[in-house]
Formats: structure tokens, sequence, C-alpha cells
């Protein structure tokens, strides 16, 4: 139910690399179809198959798991957020991998703010590496959705085809254990000054579970509890 004194949802996912943030998106859309989401790396990847200057700028740096520039990220999803008509204060989103430094995080604050537009719900994932390790090497992606299958988890219906499109399923070329110890230890190196960020703003939750399943209740109750987000029959 939505009700006049719940404010629009403009949540971000902070999670290490492999969390399930792509997976309980998907699901938290699905009970909350009002909200859009954006990730950053999807945003990327995509840039990489049309083969744009960013993207092969973003090859460069994600095939090694390093991350981006903050300016160049911050350019890009402001200018995504803008072209979605979502810099206003009735706008309801979700970001997922931006922003992913402190510096980020600041850059955003200052955009938003002159929207009335800005974050007030920050979740980080607790998911032990342990599990994580072992999710990477069974994840597939359908790059222009953002699709996320795992050959263990939730395999497609047909082998390396998206479920939806048909279309081909790909492997990340940062999805090597190498790199993604890289990523791993990264997303441990930013993680600390952007929590500090968020919990000084008082909007940082914490969930915690090895599985998805076990997460995505205690996100469910979060967003619908408080904020203004039309809530579907819980899915399945
Ligand atoms: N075994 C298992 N795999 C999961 C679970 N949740 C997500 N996955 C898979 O683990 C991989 C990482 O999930 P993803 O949503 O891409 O994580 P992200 O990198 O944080 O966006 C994908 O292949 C998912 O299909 C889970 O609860 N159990
Ligand atoms: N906000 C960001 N700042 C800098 N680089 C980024 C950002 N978001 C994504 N990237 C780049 O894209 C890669 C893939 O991002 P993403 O799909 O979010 O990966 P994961 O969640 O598995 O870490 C990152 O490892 C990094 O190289």
């Amino acid at each position: 139910m939505t009700s006049g004194s719940l404010r629009p949802l403009r949540m971000l996912f902070l999670g290490a690399p492999g969390s399930g943030k792509g997976t309980l998106t998907s699901r938290l859309l699905r009970a909350f179809p009002q909200v859009g989401s954006v990730s950053s790396g999807d945003l990327l990847r995509q840039q990489m198959a049309e083969k744009t200057e960013i993207g092969k700028l973003a090859a460069e740096y994600i095939s090694r798991g390093e991350l981006l520039p903050d300016e160049i990220m911050t350019r890009l999803l402001i200018r995504e957020l803008d072209s979605r008509q979502w810099l206003t204060s009735r706008a309801t989103w979700l970001l997922d991998g931006f922003p992913r430094t402190d510096i980020q995080a600041i850059s955003l604050h200052s955009a938003l703010k002159a929207y009335n537009a800005d974050l007030n719900l920050v979740v980080e994932l607790k998911v032990p590496e342990s599990v994580i390790l072992a999710r990477i090497v069974n994840r597939y992606v359908h790059v222009p959705s953002g699709r996320v299958y795992n050959l263990s988890y939730n395999p497609p219906k047909v082998p390396g085809i998206d479920d939806v499109t048909g279309e081909p399923l790909s492997r990340r070329p940062d999805d090597t254990a190498e790199v993604f110890q890289r990523r791993l230890d990264k997303y441990h190196a930013t993680l600390k000054p952007l929590r500090e960020y968020y919990a000084q703003a008082g909007i940082l939750k914490t969930v915690y579970g090895e599985t998805s399943n076990i997460i995505f209740p205690q996100l469910e109750a979060l967003v619908k509890d408080s904020f203004a987000v039309q809530y579907v029959a819980k899915q399945i």
C-alpha cells in the first residue's frame, strides 16, 4: 500500500562482487514494479558491447578488475538518471554499483540535492566471501538486459540462451578467479569510507545471509515498511 506520509524510495545497493546485488534487484523490481533500477556494471557492459569510446575504456579497466575514474562514472550515471527523468523528488529508483567510492557518493549527493531527490536508503549486503567465490565461476549474463544466471543456482532454461529473448548468454571477462580477487580487494578498500558516509547520513541498513533467498525477505521488509512503493503479491 502507498501512503501520503511515506517517501518515494531512492535506494543504493552496496555489496561485494558476486554478493547477489543483480539477482536481488531483479526480485525487488518484481515485488515493487514501480521501482526502476540502474546498474553501473550493466551500463558499462552495454557500452562495451556497442564498442563506444567509453566501452573501449571500460574494457581496459574491467579486464584488470580496476575501477574506472570517478568523474567518468559520475558523468555517465547522472546522464543516465537524467535521461530517465529520475532527477525529481517524485522519482523512485534503485542504484547498483554506483556510487562505489566516497568521492562518487559526494558528487552524487551534490547533484541530487539540487533536485531534492537524494538517496534515502543504502542497503549493504553481507554475504560470506567463501560463498560468493564459488558463485562467480558459474555466472552467465545476458548483457543487453542485465539478467543474471548461475549454472547451479538459477540456470537458463536452455543452456547458454537467455530465457526471455533467446539471445546468447556470455561469461564476464572479470569473472576469473584472479581478477575477481582483485575486485574483492578493491571493494574492501573502498567500502569503509562509503559505509561511514552513509552511516553519518543515517540511511545505512545491513542485510545478512548466505543465500539470496535468506536475504530477500529482509530487503522486502525494509522497502515495504518505510517507503511509498506499491507492493504486488509475494514473489514465489
Ligand atoms: N548459489 C547461489 N548463487 C546465487 C545466489 N544469489 C545469486 N547467485 C548467483 O551468484 C552470481 C552472482 O550474483 P549477482 O546477482 O550477479 O551478484 P552481483 O555481482 O552482486 O550483482 C550469479 O551467477 C547469481 O545467479 C544464491 O543465493 N545462491
Ligand atoms: N561506480 C563505479 N566506479 C568505477 N568503476 C565501476 C563502477 N561500477 C562498475 N565499475 C566497473 O565495472 C566492473 C563491473 O561492475 P559490476 O557489474 O558492478 O561488478 P560487481 O558488482 O560484480 O563488482 C567493476 O569491476 C568496475 O571495473
